[in-house]
């Protein structure tokens, strides 16, 4: 901060003035006689008349003001005696000699340069006054009216702490004291804040009205401000302030100065049409202080908006009251930091500061270096900061408000409230008795926000079971829809069975073409991309309640699946949106979740995209691809949308091992292959069959098995890697299937590794290393039978079982690749049993086998405890005796060899399925069939139709 004058350094400044006054008058008189007549012609004027002396006068009145005049009028002063000057005292700068000296310097090569606009920069490193003179408005000084970010004080608040003043000290530098107009002090803008830091009073200690305030008292100021006021309007060009809407449009005729002023403002839009500017209302009061800077200019404000502040402070300055406070125009606006508090995100500014000081609840944050709020506060502070004319504070958007009304509208002492425990009375016992803790209480918060939210649950925390839970309690409500990936229609089906007793079995519809009624049961489970392809039953179909598994599918509102699920949303009364991982990379693509859950949030995607998503302006459009203020869209989502949990959080509720029997039917399998598979099927079960030809007909069973899963395996693969799961094992046995997978990631870019018989034991390490290091998204193909033991995956914690395997120690020593020391998490374990195929008795087998090994103690794993029911499987005598066939294959011999070798060797193209041709051929010849479908090769691929649309999924 500046030091006061002394009356000492005051008296002797002033001393020097009128000597150096004395000396130009002497000067111009000598120089100039030709301007004598124009000098009378002044002085008869009605606003010089009670001016002072004609030789101060800085132009004709008949020219329009001229800057080169001025300029030359402002330099005589501080070039003739540098010694003179005020800035040689310590009150007005702390600036070092240097910097004075450049001043001086520059002050001197203006004087030499006063008939052509100087450079702007120039200006600007001279002094506000000088700058603002010039016809052109400095850059340095526009800044200052843009944002008035962050808290450089001093450089904000001097342009226009100084410049305000300026018409008043321009007139009172003409006609009595030249030398005031120009002996500003000079201003570095790094010593800006030291310097130019207002004072208490809202005066600028730097500014020579103040320091030299015994010189020239303030009401003597005033007057000749007012004066000034009264010589602008008579001189300047004249314009005026329409009101249109929430904007306001100016209509003056070209000004250059005047456009440079309107092109500092934010909120500007020109109007090729009408040839007119217009702004926003947030600018009004900056956009009238800087027109009243400018000498040639005088705009009339708008009706019933009171006017610049030019009459009014001048009127409140003459009736005594404390004086306008400093004029640097600050923006800003409030951002949420806590459930409870909010923060003010602005720059420096006096008032503002003092307004600030007047709350209850304010706190500094001295690492933030911001003031922070109790939300009850938030409304109050907003409205006071409106009468701060210099000051531009946005409030909380109304989406936060909203959200946030129980804070902003009352006290709030206890931010987080206790969620009220739901009635689930009327919802199956047998459910409700299952839920885990943590998942109660996602049944009551889902309840509390009446049925509408995104549970962003970590993978593998049984969303499905919580889904199902919250959808039965508005069980009035349903028909109910579940929309879903179609690679787990069938599970979800499942899933409703088993945990809905109640539920009858002929009341879920599985949507399976797009034939199918969509409203034919009470659940109805269909897929995004058939949904999408019903566009004729969506027209009338209305369900009131609905869930969305994997809601991340709808991030991108342009995609069909999205397009054919929002309009369903925006009707329904509850939506369950389930995802593990709502927003993959950028906050962008949480919009539609948002506002599936809130449609009221955000009704524009602009206005989240410019708080959330950093939204840039882009020669080709708006870049939305960024992130802002998470910390505050955290606690949004989590207010009022979404409800997450991750794995660490529950640890302690969840088993060691999760697993999950995924229903997959491979029902896009051709005719062809049904007949295959059912052909398999009857000859395992004729009883003229030798043992032999049994069992030979067990292992094609087998074979088509594997062969028949491929494009449904695949889907679920890719599912699983567009939902964001990182890392994971997908055993399978058949070479045929383990070529087809690897294939696929190749095609998509996956990273992976595949670890076979083929593969040398040195190998295997390095790859399994590999594996456990890399931080990208990986999948390790393995062989079922080759990378069961051994090896340690630990970094994974998700196991995908192809194929099932009859020997369940097999199974379960493979799922032990990843739950094993080292493994932190709870481990998911999810097995593909596809309907229709040999996994309709190979899982009841091994169910069988682990429940044995358990009797005797012998296996701690009861896979039908730990997942869903399977009693679908082999009810008719048939099945029962291919179950027996099974069983007694897998028994009677103790050896798996032969199944083995031929499911090493099945080729999918030969006729009996069962070929001799060496497995690494076959599998790469199929490999590149079913991935390219290239057309010699086509004919194998008939086996499956529409491969692709397995394969490459939207
Ligand atoms: N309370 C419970 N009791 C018994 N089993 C449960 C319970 N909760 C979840 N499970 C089982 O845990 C497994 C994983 O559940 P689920 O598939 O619903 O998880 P998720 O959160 O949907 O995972 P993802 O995001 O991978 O789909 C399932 O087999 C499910 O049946």
């Amino acid at each position: 901060m500046s030091l006061p004058l002394t009356e000492e350094q005051r008296k002797k400044i002033e001393e020097n003035r009128q000597k150096a006054l004395a000396r130009r008058a002497e000067k111009l008189s000598a120089e100039q006689p030709q301007s004598a007549g124009a000098g009378s012609s002044i002085a008869a004027g009605p606003s010089q008349s009670t001016q002072g002396p004609s030789q101060n006068r800085p132009r004709e009145p008949s020219q329009p003001l001229s800057h080169g005049v001025m300029f030359k009028q402002q330099n005589l002063s501080s070039s003739s005696h540098g010694d003179q000057r005020p800035q040689n005292s310590p009150g007005f700068h702390l600036g070092t000699p240097k910097l004075a000296k450049e001043t001086e310097k520059s002050q001197e090569e203006m004087s030499t340069a006063c008939h052509s606009a100087p450079d702007p920069m120039t200006l600007a490193r001279i002094s506000p006054p000088l700058a603002q003179s010039s016809p052109k408005v400095p850059k340095q000084q526009l800044l200052s009216y843009d944002l008035g970010q962050g808290h450089s004080q001093g450089t904000q608040s001097t342009p226009f702490a100084n410049t305000t003043r300026e018409p008043l000290a321009n007139i009172k530098n003409f006609q009595k004291t030249p030398a005031s107009s120009s002996r500003q002090p000079p201003q570095d803008p790094d010593l800006g804040t030291s310097t130019v830091m207002p004072s208490a009073s809202g005066q600028n200690p730097s500014d020579p009205h103040c320091g030299s305030g015994g010189v020239t008292p303030r009401t003597e100021r005033l007057q000749q401000k007012l004066g000034a006021s009264l010589q602008k309007a008579v001189t300047s060009q004249q314009g005026t302030c329409i009101r249109s809407g929430d904007r306001f449009q100016v209509k003056i005729g070209y000004n250059a100065e005047l456009i440079a002023v309107f092109k500092s403002l934010p909120s500007r839009s020109y109007d090729p049409a009408t040839k007119t500017w217009n702004f926003s209302m947030s600018d009004y009061s900056a956009l009238m202080k800087a027109a009243e800077r400018l000498p040639a200019v005088t705009l009339q404000p708008l009706e019933g908006a009171g006017g610049s502040s030019e009459p009014s402070s001048s009127t409140r300055a003459l009736a005594g009251l404390p004086s306008a406070p400093s004029l640097a125009f600050v923006k800003g606006r409030c951002m949420l930091i806590s459930r409870a508090r909010f923060e003010a995100d602005i720059g420096y500014s006096e008032d503002l500061i003092a307004l600030f000081k007047q709350m209850d609840s304010r706190i500094y944050d001295v690492k933030t270096r911001k003031w922070n709020f109790l939300l009850e506060e938030h409304n109050k502070l907003i409205e006071r900061v409106r009468c701060l004319p210099q000051v531009q504070l946005d409030p909380l958007p109304k989406t936060l408000v909203l959200a946030f009304a129980s804070q902003v509208e009352k006290t709030s002492l206890h931010p987080t409230p206790d969620v009220p425990e739901a009635d689930l009375s009327g919802v199956d016992s047998k459910l409700v008795s299952t839920l885990m803790p943590f998942q109660r209480a996602a049944v009551n918060f889902a309840i509390a926000k009446r049925g509408r939210l995104l549970l962003a649950d970590d993978m593998g925390l049984g969303k499905t079971i919580q889904a199902i839970c919250i959808a039965a309690f508005y069980r009035k409500e349903w028909p109910l829809l579940v929309v879903v990936p179609s690679s787990v229609r069938f599970t979800w089906e499942q899933a409703f069975l088993r945990w809905l007793p109640s539920l009858s079995p002929d009341r879920v519809n599985v949507v399976v073409t797009g034939k199918d009624c969509l409203t034919a049961g009470l659940v109805n489970i269909v897929s995004f991309d058939l949904l999408s392809r019903l566009d004729k039953q969506l027209k009338t179909a209305s369900f009131k309640v609905v869930i969305i598994d994997e809601s991340h599918f709808l991030k991108n509102s342009k995609t069909a699946r999205c397009r054919a699920a929002m309009p369903l949303l925006k009707v329904a009364k509850r939506v369950i949106l389930l995802s593990g991982t709502p927003a993959m990379s950028r906050p962008a693509e949480l919009y539609t979740q948002i506002i599936a859950v809130k449609p009221t949030f955000f009704p524009q995607f602009h206005a989240f995209g410019l708080r959330y998503c950093d939204a840039k302006r882009q020669p080709w459009g708006w870049d939305y691809s960024g992130s802002s203020n998470l910390a505050e869209l955290k606690l949004l989502l989590e207010e009022a949308v979404m409800l997450r949990r991750l794995k660490a959080d529950v640890l302690s509720q969840l088993p060691a091992k999760q697993r999950k029997m995924v229903v997959i039917v491979p029902g896009r399998i051709s005719a062809r292959a049904r007949a295959a598979l059912d052909a398999a099927a009857k000859e395992m079960t004729t009883t003229s069959k030798t043992k032999r030809e049994q069992k030979e007909a067990l292992i094609l069973f087998f074979n088509r098995t594997a062969e028949a899963k491929i494009p449904s395996v695949i889907e679920y693969i890719l599912d699983l890697l567009e939902s964001g799961r990182e890392k994971f094992l997908v055993f399978a046995h058949h070479k045929v299937v383990l070529d087809a997978i690897t294939k696929e990631l190749e095609r998509k870019h996956v990273q992976h590794i595949r670890i076979d018989g083929s593969t040398s034991s040195a190998d295997r390490d390095a790859l399994c290393q590999q594996f456990q290091l890399s931080e990208r998204h990986t999948v390790a193909v393995l062989s079922i039978t080759a990378a069961n033991m051994g090896l340690t995956f630990s970094s994974a914690d998700l196991v995908v079982f192809a194929e099932l395997f009859w020997n369940p120690g097999v199974l379960i020593q493979a799922e032990d690749r990843v739950h094993r020391i080292g493994q932190t998490n709870s481990v998911g374990i999810h097995y593909l049993v596809a309907k229709g195929t040999a996994d309709d008795y190979l899982w009841p087998l091994i169910q069988e086998k682990i429940k044995v090994l358990g009797q005797a103690g012998l296996s701690e794993t009861n896979f039908s405890e730990m997942t869903e029911a399977t009693d679908y499987l082999y009810k008719d005598p048939k099945q029962q005796k291919i179950y027996d066939l099974f069983q007694k294959s897998f028994e009677e011999d103790g050896s798996d060899t032969e199944l083995l070798e031929a499911a090493e060797s099945f080729d999918p193209g030969s006729a009996s399925g069962i070929s001799g041709s060496g497995s690494q051929d076959l599998g790469d010849t199929l490999g590149e069939d079913t991935l390219t479908g290239s057309p010699p090769k086509k004919r194998r691929f008939e086996f499956f139709d529409n491969w692709d649309s397995f394969t490459s999924p939207l």
